[in-house]
């Protein structure tokens, strides 16, 4: 069963276009990096999962189901963490504990004591950052199969990102549950995920296994007036001076040799993403690439 599927799903906000026919299928029991420009699509995507939103067009699905059929196994952490400001931690957790009949209280309060957060404390007059793990206490509590978190990590000090994703990452290697998370900071999702997404204009121009896309692409370095070999290659993007150029290639199987005289080498996560995003901005349509693992 697959976490999230999406079949040719389209949704428009009057004249934007905020996901465009995108036909996707995120496997279950996997940490997805959602990643993407600004206005991207990345929270309208979200958004449909949890079944806040009914798309324009097209059908998605999560866990295997239509959105509203699950909605007491997925938890959704939003962008604002935005949660009843006059309530108290205790009187959400109890909230929590009345809607949710999975609810799991020593997972919630174990996220809360772990925070040195009075019960007594109103939502409302909580920092932002304690307003987010708050607010994870409660879909953690949910004992959700599918989580999503809308840039969970924006509002939380280094520390305490830190300190989230080793949350996260507890609870995922404790029992099987898919994370769907969107975020600008690549460096710690590169930590915390193994799948990725990456969309950009509502488009998926990216999707799969992290290790996979790692191992299908490299870059190349070498001089633009000997790049006559680069054409056994597809080229997802070049920058450099007249001297030297940096290549980004998609590798196939066999792994094509790089011309003489060019050197190769690994390219991190972060590279990669770059490299996509610079892709689509020099040329559209840039290069599509779904690898599955
Ligand atoms: N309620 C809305 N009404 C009109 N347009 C909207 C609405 N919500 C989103 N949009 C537009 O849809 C597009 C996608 O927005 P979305 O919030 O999904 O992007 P995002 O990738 O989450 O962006 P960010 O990284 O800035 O949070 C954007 O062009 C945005 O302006």
């Amino acid at each position: 069963m697959n976490a999230v599927e999406t079949f040719g799903l389209t949704q428009r906000y009057r004249r934007t276009v905020a996901l465009d026919d995108c036909t996707l299928a995120i496997p279950a029991g996997r940490v997805v990096a959602l990643v993407g420009p600004n206005g991207a699509g990345k929270t309208t995507l979200l958004e449909l999962a949890i079944g806040l939103r009914r798309p324009t067009s097209g059908r998605i699905e999560a866990l295997g189901a239509e959105p509203g059929a699950r909605r007491d196994r997925i938890g959704f952490l939003d962008q604002h963490a935005a949660l009843y400001p006059a309530l108290t931690i205790r009187e959400l957790l109890r909230l929590g504990e009345h809607l949710n009949t999975r609810w799991d209280a020593a997972v919630a309060w174990g996220r809360i004591e772990a925070l040195g957060l009075s019960p007594q404390r109103r939502f409302g007059t909580l920092s932002g950052g304690q307003q987010s793990q708050v607010a994870l206490a409660l879909a953690l509590g949910k004992r959700p199969d599918l989580l999503l978190l809308d840039e969970p990590l924006a509002r939380l000090d280094p520390l305490a990102r830190h300190e989230f994703l080793a949350a996260l990452l507890s609870v995922v290697a404790e029992r099987e549950v898919s994370v769907l998370f969107s975020s600008h900071n690549l460096a710690e999702l590169e930590r915390a995920c193994d799948y990725l997404v990456l969309l950009q204009e509502g488009v998926v121009r990216l999707a799969g296994d992290v290790d996979d896309l790692v191992a299908h692409h490299e870059l190349l370095t070498g001089r633009p007036d000997r790049s006559g070999g680069l054409g056994a290659h597809t080229v997802v993007s070049r920058v450099g001076t007249t001297a030297q150029e940096h290549v980004l290639v998609r590798t196939h199987t066999p792994r094509s040799e790089p011309p003489p005289g060019w050197q190769r080498r690994p390219v991190t996560l972060d590279e990669l993403v770059l490299a996509y995003l610079r892709s689509d901005a020099a040329a559209r349509p840039g290069p599509r690439a779904v690898v599955t693992g």
